[in-house]
């Protein structure tokens, strides 16, 4: 448990803030090395927990591995692992890692020859899995629960010896995740082709290839929310506008915040120009992480809002969508959800009563809190919880003058 207590910090200098690397970009690099280890070169990671944790996953020894709470871990590690011949690996996590669904990426890689079985509850993990050569060919798969299935075959599909020509069966949640696989493949020399539903992911790396890295654009959000709620300007260090990252939406993003980001140096200059008076309207059906840090941000500038496109945002780390609603209404905020969508009322003087907030074991669900302490002090139940993506968030924070006791 702690306490959040903002003092604007005395003279005028702008605090610099830098974002980490991405765990997302990292992640499918780690991949690729496991598959390709004379092509690609390992270089800087990035310091999330979820890539340590893959890294440590792809070069264990053991045969029963903690992937903990990383999900994108899970799904890539479950493909890779049924693609590595004579491997015998037990899988698992945390106890809401066996609670989020991983079905339709056991099926598809089944149909191409996994041996995979479900140790736990049908349809989700722990797994244990036979490593085949897997055939190539077509395969199947939904694509509205997760992006992650479909990376996660497109990313072994350069381990069959033909390829795979991945068919989506159903409506793309999450797409800019797919096209971050697409250009991690395309990097390291494998072919991608696309055509309306179908992905045909062939050929090997030829060359060899140093490890790109690129800083994280969603962690990106707790520093615009921070912005757009406080009325501070800062500088973001460590961030790209050629990303390969989706979530760089945030540059056209910040705007509905009433946050104006300009380039100066190589650097993301955040200043508030507004607090805009019109409810917010987004969807976010393609950039899911960036959802709480946005959402608590209009919240607590007083605004209304309607989001929409929140429909994956129930099988992350926690229900996210529970996780917002219960935060918004301890603060007085009234709020509904239908479905992938969420609606809730302009609140003028939010009530800080001095309850704890709980972060719900997610990274995200903490960082999107951590501006509430720019109005008032807050107390939070795990602050420990942003290792999973920014372990150095608090560190980052302190720059601005929030601290942590
Ligand atoms: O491929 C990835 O690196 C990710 C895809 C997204 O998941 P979904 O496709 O399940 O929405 C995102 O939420 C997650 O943090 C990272
Ligand atoms: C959803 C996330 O990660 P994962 O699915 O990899 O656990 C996230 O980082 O917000």
């Amino acid at each position: 448990m702690k306490s959040l207590t903002y003092i604007q910090p005395e003279g005028g200098a702008i605090p610099e803030l830098e974002v980490p690397l991405s765990k997302s970009v990292a992640n499918r690099w780690l991949i690729l090395e496991a598959i390709f280890p004379k092509h690609i070169v390992k270089k800087q990671l990035s310091e999330a927990a979820d890539t340590r944790i893959l890294r440590e996953a792809l070069e264990s020894e053991s045969t029963d591995i903690d992937l903990g709470a990383a999900g994108t871990a899970m799904r890539f590690a479950t493909a890779f692992f049924s693609a590595k011949p004579g491997a015998v690996t037990y899988l698992y996590g945390t106890d809401r890692m066996h609670e989020r669904p991983i079905q339709p990426l056991v099926k598809a890689l089944r149909s191409l020859g996994a041996e995979i079985r479900y140790e736990g509850k049908e349809g989700f993990p722990p797994l244990r899995i036979y490593g085949r050569h897997l055939r190539g060919g077509e395969v199947y798969i939904p694509a509205d629960m997760s992006s992650q299935f479909i990376s996660a075959l497109m990313l072994v599909a350069p381990a069959t010896q033909d390829g795979l020509l991945i068919n989506r069966t159903s409506k793309t949640v999450s797409q800019p995740y797919i096209d971050m696989t697409t250009a991690v493949l395309q990097q390291a020399g494998i072919t991608v082709e696309e055509d309306d539903n179908r992905i045909h992911v062939h050929g090997k790396p030829s060359g060899v290839v140093e490890m790109p890295s690129e800083g994280d654009w969603s962690a990106a959000a707790a520093f615009v929310a921070w912005t757009a709620v406080s009325g501070q300007s800062i500088t973001v260090k460590g961030l790209s506008n050629e990303s390969i990252q989706g979530d760089a939406m945030l540059i056209e993003w910040a705007e509905e915040l009433g946050v104006e980001g300009e380039w100066v140096d190589g650097n993301w200059l955040l200043n508030r120009t507004h607090i805009p008076e019109e409810d917010l309207h987004l969807d976010l059906l393609d950039h899911p992480d960036l959802a709480q840090s946005i959402i608590m941000a209009a919240f607590a500038q007083g605004r209304g809002g309607k989001v929409t496109g929140l429909n994956t945002l129930r099988i992350k780390e926690t229900d996210r969508i529970n996780a917002l609603v219960e935060c918004i209404r301890m603060l007085g905020g009234e709020t509904t959800d239908t479905g992938g969508a969420l609606y809730w009322s302009p609140t003028e003087s939010l009530n800080f009563n001095g309850a704890t907030f709980k972060t719900y074991e997610d990274h995200r669900m903490a960082m999107a809190l951590a501006p509430l302490a720019a109005l008032h002090d807050i107390t939070i139940d795990d602050e420990t919880v942003v290792v999973k993506s920014f372990p150095k968030f608090w560190e980052e924070m302190k720059k601005v003058g929030l601290t942590l006791s």
